[in-house]
């Protein structure tokens, strides 16, 4: 018991002991990240961000609010990466978000500096981490964060997929008037207009939507999930999605400190699987604490195979750019 306490010693927290999740970039995404992991009891955060004071103002701002949500876990914020030291997860958010009318392409240049800086410094404090990419083009700054981050790939993952997937199920559970806990969807390829959404691989109590909707119904599910950001953008008119992309990075960061093995769609890097190599894309993952132990292979129309290579193709191709860039 310490000096200044009187009376019985009530001393019961576990030390240190809990998982630890640096989040680099305490903006919208960020910082609601942040809010459903300490939240959920599922690790102690560290928030941080060049913006001089948010980071340490939102950290206080979330363990004041430990009076009423009843966690234990707890959140610090920081301009320093020797903070982070240790850390299991490193997520990176930092970044420009877009604004209306344009792609996330159009983020390339500006945020293939920052994730190729955010990812050295944070690794060189964390080496043993997990590697979880937000930032936008996504399965291009993947690719470049695990360039710059030496990790083996699988141990670096891009976060899109679940969004996506949860996305398209919420449309088809607004539009068939069912529970969402009934809907299971999935989503592939790169975060961007040419990603796949998969009609019969998505579900309802496991009847494919192919079975329970037309043709013409389910294209317009699939093109407002492909829309999904844009729409939001539009709507919002400074800044992105925020709310859903975070609860999607942290059923991840769930599945991987949890050792929980969920099979979610991620962007993963690619040797081989679907006919495509050296790049990472959105695919069915296997995630647990070592990171992706297992991309699925899913048996593909011809026609979904054939869209998931153009999807390829079209961040293959801004891979490229993207390198010719840096090195200018
Ligand atoms: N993969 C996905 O599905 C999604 C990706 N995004 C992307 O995530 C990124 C972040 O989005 P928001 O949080 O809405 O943006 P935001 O503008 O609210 O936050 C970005 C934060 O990054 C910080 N930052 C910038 N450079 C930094 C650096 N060098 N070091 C540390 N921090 C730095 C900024 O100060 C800011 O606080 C954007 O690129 C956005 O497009 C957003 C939603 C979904
Ligand atoms: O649309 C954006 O720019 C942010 C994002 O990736 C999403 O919400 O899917």
């Amino acid at each position: 018991m310490s000096d200044h306490n009187r009376g019985m010693d009530l001393t019961c927290l576990p030390g240190t002991q809990a998982p630890r999740v640096t989040i680099v970039g305490a903006g919208n995404v960020g910082s609601t990240l942040g809010q459903r992991i300490v939240e959920k009891n599922i690790a102690d955060v560290v928030l941080l961000d060049i913006q001089a004071g948010r980071p340490q103002g939102l950290a206080l701002d979330l363990m004041e609010a430990r009076g009423v949500e009843h966690h234990d876990r707890t959140i610090i914020g920081t301009a320093d990466y020797a903070d982070t030291q240790n850390s299991d997860i490193i997520v990176i958010t930092a970044g420009i978000p877009r604004k209306p009318g344009m792609s996330r392409d159009d983020l390339l240049k500006v945020n293939a500096q920052i994730i190729t800086d955010v990812t050295r410094q944070a690794i060189a404090q964390s080496p043993n981490a997990i590697l979880m990419v937000v930032t936008n083009p996504l399965d291009v700054m993947t690719y470049l964060a695990w360039q710059a981050s030496g990790l083996s790939p699988e141990r670096v993952i891009g976060m899109a997929g679940v969004l996506d997937a949860a996305r398209f199920e919420t449309f088809i559970a607004l539009e068939l008037k069912v529970s969402i806990a009934n809907v299971h969807a999935m989503v592939l390829g790169g975060h961007g207009d040419l990603m796949v959404p998969l009609p019969r691989y998505s579900t309802v109590s496991g009847i494919p939507i192919t079975e329970l909707m037309d043709e013409e119904t389910i294209q317009q599910l699939v093109d407002r999930t492909r829309n999904g950001g844009a729409e939001i953008v539009g709507l919002m008119q400074a800044g992105s999605a925020y709310f859903a992309p975070a609860s999607s990075a942290s059923l991840m960061v769930e599945s991987i400190l949890f050792n929980r093995s969920r099979i979610l769609p991620a962007a993963a890097y690619l040797d081989g699987q679907y006919g495509l190599s050296d790049i990472f894309l959105g695919v069915p993952t296997c995630l647990s604490r070592q990171g992706v132990t297992r991309v699925l292979e899913l048996d593909l129309s011809a026609e979904d195979y054939q869209a998931l290579q153009t999807s390829a193709q079209a961040v293959r191709q801004n891979i490229a750019t993207t390198k010719t860039l840096l090195t200018a």
